[in-house]
């Protein structure tokens, strides 16, 4: 499946951040988002999954071929980790948790409430869930902070996995994730000019 996003207009808290964004990414292919902090990566991410409005453009998939992947929103404190998957791959009618399980190395965990998992392993059960929500297209928001060296080479591999099988990712990251063919995109051109200020306003003192 493939992902067209045509002169996409995002905004945060109101203030448009990025205007005229528009790339192609197809299925196997892994792209990379680049741009200073505050560029808008996140902001990108979050309106390609349907969690905030787009301000104009046009995105080719329905949300529902998205799975956004950050920090470890969605996981429920109360369940254990084989429990939180098991609920997401009833959400999603799909059977892979004991691939998932295996995949982020957290079947020794399997039993643990969500609540006792330490930063790492909380990031490592929010990335299996990607694997249990059977979405072609990831969205992925720095996957790999809190993640310890090895962690962060399994997730290179799931990723090279899901590539492989026809998947794709978006991806804002800082670390290499070992994708020797990802393609970066720089949000750079992209950024909103900025509105126009009111002199001596709220801006200007902030300025
Ligand atoms: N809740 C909010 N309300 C208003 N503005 C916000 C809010 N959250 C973020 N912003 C602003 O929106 C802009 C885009 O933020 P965003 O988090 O998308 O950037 P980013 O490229 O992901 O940054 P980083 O690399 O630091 O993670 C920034 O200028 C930020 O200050």
């Amino acid at each position: 499946m493939e992902l067209r996003v045509q002169d996409l207009a995002v905004a945060r808290g109101g203030v448009p951040v990025l205007e005229r964004v528009s790339f192609t990414l197809s299925a196997g292919e892994a792209v990379i988002l680049r741009g200073p902090n505050g560029i808008g990566k996140t902001t990108l991410l979050r309106t390609l999954a349907g969690l905030q409005p787009a301000l104009d453009g046009t995105v080719s998939v329905p949300p529902e071929s998205l799975a956004y992947g950050a920090h470890a929103d969605g996981l429920k404190a109360v369940l254990t980790v084989e429990e939180n998957l098991r609920f997401w791959s009833a959400v999603h009618g799909t059977d892979a948790v004991d691939e998932a399980l295996a995949a982020m190395d957290l079947l020794a965990l399997r039993s643990r409430r969500a609540a006792n998992l330490s930063a790492g392993q909380k990031r490592r059960l929010g990335l299996a869930r990607l694997l249990v929500t059977g979405r072609p297209i990831w969205l992925l928001d720095e996957p790999t902070v809190s993640l310890d060296g090895a962690s962060v080479a399994l997730f290179g591999q799931v990723v090279r996995r899901h590539l492989a099988t026809g998947g794709a990712a978006l991806m804002a990251t800082h670390i290499d994730l070992g994708l020797a063919e990802a393609r970066v995109l720089d949000l750079s051109p992209f950024r909103a000019r900025p509105v126009t200020r009111m002199p001596g306003g709220f801006d200007e003192a902030f300025a």
